[in-house]
């Protein structure tokens, strides 16, 4: 009896280990069609990257991505990825309505953003998407505007202390203005990050991208086991506590709120710092709550967050290039104020409304060019959850589908002189009959980024405050900078510029 048991056994594991094989077998000999480095057993080419300063990652990948143009695989230890930059190329994966499922890599954001909009799929990203997408109106943008504009003016005031002709490093200065509008328009709340610079949630949002970038560069740490016990995970969870606590804090007592004004507590029209009330994303997801769609504590929670990591990371490092692409094209930058003047001829120091925003045109032609050539989120990646055709190649399921958004926008089919900063790139005329996917800094298909019209609007705001206000200047020349590409695509050394009063 022992032994047709263990004859079954032996029959089932080794049935099982043959479709492994034989489906490993398969993926390997497909994958292994596209060119690419050379890949050794197990470790595939994780030893090209492995000892790789930060400094150098893109500029690597850059080099391996025009040797191999326009598509090449690469084995990240045992899991193949097919590297994809042709905007032809692109339009087959972002278009799909299938190919939808982010790559595997997206599970280091989970413990952080769990399971919102950016990081689910299937049906849950449906009805998410579906449920979020009125929050990004038009009509909720433009009550937007103003904390912009009160945002801007606090940066541009701690700047003017800044602005005597010496270099600084003006990075972190935008990142707490941005910080600080995600939080008002995202949750309703104020954080005063820009003056309240020791605040233990923005140290914790700093700190949170970094520990997750430490430990996608550390093959030792994936396990979760691992890195739950090693000091990078210690201090990654006690930072985690800090951030998921704040929002927790704050959906309370925007709930409790909500639950006073429905009991027939009159809500004054001012918050408590004497301003008027706005509405904020956070009150759109609870009023669709109150609809009947229900959105637990957590699901509210995982998108608030989400907005928080989406919102101010990436329009950060936008307006940074911008800076830094003013700063070595004087004349553009000349063109940019003429523009301003213009506008704001009447009073120097008005705040801009959204029709002025909407007048912004060369403005927003350079930050769309300085979008094309530095885009903030410069790869994204999906899993191939069905085999798929691209250039003559089949891509078996479970390839992860890295996109290089920062490639596609310098396809010299597409892009003459892909390296020269010309914001007439984007002059209507020139912008028909260009390829659709031929420029996708907010990625393209139904997952584009749902914050696009906020980030360009918020982008237009602070930087027409500063260009009013400054004459901005570089220190460093654009082909020295290095450049990493960690969740965002930024100069290794910050943003060095020199600022002088207008
Ligand atoms: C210049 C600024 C921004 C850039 C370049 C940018 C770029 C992107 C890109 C490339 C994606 C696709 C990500 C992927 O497929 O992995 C994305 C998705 C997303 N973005 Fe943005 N983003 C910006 C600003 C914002 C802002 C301000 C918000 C929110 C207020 C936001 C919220 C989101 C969300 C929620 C998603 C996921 C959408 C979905 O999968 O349905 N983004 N963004």
């Amino acid at each position: 009896m022992l032994d047709v048991t263990a004859l079954l056994v032996a029959a089932v594991v080794l049935a099982v280990t043959a479709v492994v094989v034989s489906r490993r077998w398969r993926l390997w000999r497909e994958i292994d069609k596209l060119p690419g480095e050379l890949a050794i057993p197990l470790m595939g080419n994780m030893y090209r990257v492995l000892f790789l300063a930060r400094e150098d990652a893109i500029a690597h990948f850059d080099r391996e991505t025009k040797k191999y143009w326009p598509i090449h695989r690469s084995w990240l230890g045992p899991i193949p990825e097919v590297h994809i930059s042709k905007p032809e190329h692109l339009e087959k994966v972002l278009a799909s309505s299938e190919l939808i499922t982010k790559a595997d890599s997206y599970s280091f954001l989970h413990p952080w953003l769990g399971d919102g909009l950016l990081t689910s799929t299937g049906p849950k990203w449906h009805s998410r998407r579906k449920l979020i997408t009125p929050a990004f109106h038009f009509s909720i943008l433009d009550n937007f505007v103003e904390v912009f504009a009160e945002k801007a003016e606090v940066l541009v005031n701690l700047l003017k202390t800044k602005a005597d002709g010496k270099s600084f490093d003006i990075y972190p200065y935008i990142t707490r203005c941005a910080l600080d509008i995600i939080c008002e328009t995202a949750m309703g709340t104020s954080i005063d990050a820009q003056h309240n610079t020791e605040s233990d949630y923005v140290a914790a949002v700093y700190n949170i991208a970094e520990l997750t970038i430490r430990r996608v560069m550390s093959p030792w740490l994936l396990s979760d086991f691992v890195f739950r016990l090693s000091p990078t995970g210690k201090k990654f969870y006690r930072q985690l506590n800090v951030l998921h606590g704040f929002t927790r804090k704050v959906i309370q007592q925007k709930k409790q709120s909500r639950k006073n004004r429905k009991a027939g507590e009159k809500e004054t029209q001012f918050d408590d710092l004497g301003r008027k009330r706005r509405v904020a994303f956070l009150d759109m997801l609870l009023l669709e709550t109150e609809d009947g769609k229900k959105l637990t504590d957590q699901d509210l929670q995982e998108e608030v967050d989400t907005f928080m990591f989406e919102g101010h990371d990436t329009t950060t490092v936008g307006m940074s290039w911008v800076l830094i692409l003013l700063g070595h094209h004087p004349d553009v930058q000349e063109k940019v104020y003429a523009e301003l003047k213009d506008i704001f001829h009447d009073d120097p120091k008005r705040s801009p409304t959204m029709q002025d925003l909407q007048n912004m045109k060369y403005l927003e032609m350079v930050i769309k060019e300085s979008l094309r050539l530095y885009p903030s989120v410069p790869f994204i990646a999906r899993r191939a959850t069905q085999d798929i055709q691209i250039a003559g190649y089949n891509i078996p399921e479970s390839t992860t589908l890295t996109l290089h958004i920062y490639h596609a926008h310098r396809d010299p089919d597409h892009w003459p002189e892909p390296e020269r900063f010309d914001p007439d790139r984007f002059l209507p005329d020139r912008v028909q009959g260009r390829h659709p996917f031929a420029y996708v800094p907010f990625s393209g298909g139904p997952r584009n980024c749902i914050g696009q019209k906020f980030a360009v609007l918020e982008e237009k705001t602070v930087l027409s405050y500063i260009l009013r206000n400054f004459r901005v200047e570089t220190v460093e020349k654009l082909k020295d900078l290095k450049l990493i590409g960690e969740l965002v695509l930024r100069p290794f050394k910050g943003v060095i510029v020199k600022l002088t009063p207008r």
